[in-house]
């Protein structure tokens, strides 16, 4: 334990090695008195140059979490006189970091809340730094999904993830499995879209030799392989009425039987549902059992859409580029994050990706920047977006344009599109602007 503040009262600040957990205790003025050592082991000590309130050591804030526009927990705990726990990015010697805060109040013998105690877990399911390993940010919104996360994984409760296609729910499940005690045994990923109930049902429970013409020997189902583990059912929303059946008696029971077979298995698994549909609406239109719903919803997450997040899009981005070429060190600019980021992504983080791969192709050097990138997005604005009202341009910019066009036409072959256009190569290198005038 160190003693930071020398008025403090040495018999409370003792009480802190007794946490498992990185833990401070801090006076009603937002004062850090006293550390552990778990704290000083993972965050550090205490600067004394600086000044020691929590909001300066762990934020760089001049001034109380809440009035920098995050929630502040010493000032929940102070009007709750309870427990209060929060998600916060605190900045590290490692950088930015997710940590799940929890604070506690002391009273003094007069009833008066004297002191507080701030146990700081380190939260690992997310980054808020650059990360090819996981889901990176740090926005609000952002850190919001992370707490959800943080405090479901540990349970085993079900978990309904909800949001548009490529938001990252394939990766939200894994990093519950992974935060989770079932992290040991199997995920077992089963894409409901597009599955037949006949072969659904073979998929997941597997079959007898002779269930079907075809099915020459026994096969496994998936759930054999989730024992243990965590079936994630992406797209839940695309089951077969018929199978909704067999999955609810599943969930229900835990027991289900492989095609063709009489035999009775049981299955021992975690449940993660996800889908880009609203159940809700499904569940109205007779299209989704309203029973499957309230069974598999026992804890819903909503992933937010990139342009909700806007202030991930640079993190995330990076985060890409490493992660689509580790060896090219590629530099995003300043304008490239910000042309990025004023994008509506209505395909999410998969078509930023998307975008970024192509970027790289485009790219010249290792520098990516906004001028790669429009050219990019361009490419992949569909036709429908183009304006139907006409704007006069400029000859040069016109012509730039329909060599743009002509140029993704011909899927990048600039020899094929400068024949068509008529011209030579080399006019065509110069007109776009690959070649000094
Ligand atoms: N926060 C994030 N940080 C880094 N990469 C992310 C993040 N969120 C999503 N991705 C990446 O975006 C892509 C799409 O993510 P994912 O497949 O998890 O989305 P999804 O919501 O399951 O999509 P769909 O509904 O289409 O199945 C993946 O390459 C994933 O690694």
């Amino acid at each position: 334990m160190q003693l930071i503040a020398k008025d403090s009262d040495r018999n409370v600040a003792l009480m802190l090695d007794g946490f498992d957990y990185p833990a401070i205790l801090v006076s009603a003025d937002y004062e850090i008195l006293a550390t552990n050592e778990l704290y000083t082991e993972t965050f550090g000590e205490i600067p004394r140059d600086r000044g020691s309130r929590c909001y300066e050591v762990s934020h760089g804030y001049r001034v109380p979490c809440d009035q920098a526009g995050e929630s502040c927990p010493l000032l929940a705990c102070k009007s709750s006189g309870s427990k209060e726990r929060v998600l916060h990015i605190h900045s590290t010697p490692r950088g930015k970091e997710h940590v799940d805060v929890e604070m506690l109040p002391i009273r003094g013998e007069d009833g008066e809340l004297k002191y507080f105690v701030e146990i700081l877990k380190p939260v690992t399911i997310a980054s808020a730094e650059f990360s090819t390993q996981q889901m990176v940010g740090r926005s609000p919104a952002f850190n919001r999904l992370v707490e959800m996360i943080n405090l479901v994984s540990s349970r085993d409760t079900s978990v309904l993830l909800m949001g548009e296609s490529g938001t990252g729910k394939e990766l939200a499940a894994k990093a519950i499995h992974d935060a989770s005690p079932r992290h040991k045994h199997t995920m077992v990923t089963v894409e409901c879209a597009g599955l037949t109930e006949t072969l659904f049902e073979s998929e997941l429970f597997g079959h007898v030799k002779g269930a079907f013409t075809g099915a020459v020997s026994n096969k496994p189902g998936l759930l054999e392989n989730a024992e243990g583990g965590t079936l994630f059912l992406d797209e839940i929303g695309d089951v077969p009425l018929g199978m909704q059946v067999k999955l609810l008696r599943l969930i229900e029971t835990g027991s289900y039987r492989a095609v063709g077979s009489t035999q009775l298995k049981r299955a021992q698994f975690r449940l993660i549902c996800a889908t880009h549909k609203n159940l809700m609406e499904q569940v109205a239109s007779g299209a989704f059992r309203e029973d499957l719903y309230y069974r598999i919803n026992a804890f819903p997450i909503v992933l937010p859409p990139l342009r909700e997040r806007r202030e991930d899009v640079g993190l995330i981005a990076k985060s890409i580029l490493r992660k689509l070429s580790p060896d090219e060190n590629y530099r995003l600019t300043d304008s490239g994050i910000k042309m990025l980021s004023a994008c509506h992504f209505a395909g999410n983080v998969r078509e930023l990706r998307n975008v970024l791969e192509r970027a790289t192709i485009f790219a010249h050097s290792n520098i990516i920047d906004f001028k790669i990138l429009e050219r990019c997005l361009l490419d992949a604005a569909p036709r429908k977006k183009i304006p139907e009202t006409f704007v006069w341009e400029d000859l040069k910019t016109r012509e730039a344009r329909y060599l743009n066009d002509l140029l993704s036409h011909c899927e990048g072959d600039k020899a094929q599109a400068a024949k068509i256009a008529g011209i030579s190569l080399r006019s065509f290198y110069r007109k776009l602007g690959l070649i000094q005038q």
